[in-house]
């Protein structure tokens, strides 16, 4: 198991400087969340491929290996957060979700990365969950068929708040697809949250899909990211769990609410969970 840091933590920095800070601590690897600053997929496209080209080569160098992560704020739409995404009421605004994965698509397999990681975003419209359902699929078939052209591999990850937030509807939505491609990112805190618990029990029962986990601390019933020690979750059987089935993936820190202090969080979290891996 690999230690990882998600630059949503970290988003006051340029994605060079992060990677170079999160070795220095001792981390093994990076969640890209693409941003404004990090891999964006807008402006000059030459200096856009050249950053992804040097950032392969500089993190080949580093042995740090990486996930690319979907969930910016607000990259596509200044004035709502997360938008538009899979199930958005307008198709314009699906279509523009789809040209932002191919870009992600592409950046992870110049990086070699792990997984692409998407979530299903939430119902803004009155649609029935079955239509609601039918948009998601259709909208994650052609983004699961342009990854595996590119032998890239989706991790969805449901999230409190969104269609997809627990494991119940998970498993609906994989009932859906088959596409060897699609596995699961699986969100710890989000686990706690939902009341998903024993945390360690789901790992074990969806461990052959887990391709890549977000770790941070929560209270149960409210969706904040928290420095460990700051909430609810017992890490210790968490990280036996992940041991008995062999994780060989990457577990990143989400802690999207402390850029402020980035480099400190990073350390913390860091001299928290290296006594546990
Ligand atoms: O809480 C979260 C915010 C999202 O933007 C992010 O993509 C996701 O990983 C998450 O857990």
């Amino acid at each position: 198991m690999i230690l990882g840091y998600n630059t949503n933590g970290l988003a006051h920095h340029d994605p060079f400087d992060a990677v170079e800070i999160l070795a220095e601590i001792g981390y093994r690897a990076i969640a890209l969340t693409i941003d404004h600053l990090t891999l964006t997929p807008f402006g000059n496209t030459y200096l856009a491929t050249r950053q992804v080209d040097l950032l392969a080569k500089t993190l080949e160098e580093a042995k740090m290996r990486s996930v690319i992560e979907t969930g910016a704020r607000f990259l596509l739409d200044p004035r709502h957060k997360h938008e538009p995404t899979f199930i958005s009421p307008e198709a314009k605004g699906r279509d523009l979700r789809y040209e932002f994965m191919r870009h992600c698509i592409d950046t992870a397999q110049t990086l070699k990365s792990d997984c692409v990681s998407v979530w299903s975003g939430r119902l803004l419209d009155d649609v029935s969950a079955e239509v609601a359902m039918d948009r998601l699929v259709a909208s994650l078939e052609p983004v699961l068929d342009y990854a595996a052209e590119r032998n890239v591999t989706i991790g969805f990850e449901p999230e409190p708040g969104m269609l997809i937030d627990t494991m119940e509807k998970f498993d609906q939505l994989q009932q859906r697809i088959d596409a060897p491609n699609f596995q699961l990112t699986l969100d710890i805190g989000h686990l706690h949250c939902q009341g998903e618990t024993p945390i360690a029990d789901y790992l074990r029962r969806y461990g052959d899909r887990v391709v890549n986990i977000h770790l941070e601390d929560m209270r149960a019933g409210v969706h904040e990211h928290l420095p460990f020690g700051e909430g609810e979750i017992d890490f210790p059987p968490i990280f036996q769990a992940l041991k008995e089935i062999d994780y060989q993936g990457t577990v990143n820190v989400e802690l999207s609410r402390h850029s402020h202090d980035g480099p400190n969080m990073a350390k913390n979290a860091y001299d928290f969970l290296k006594p546990l891996i």
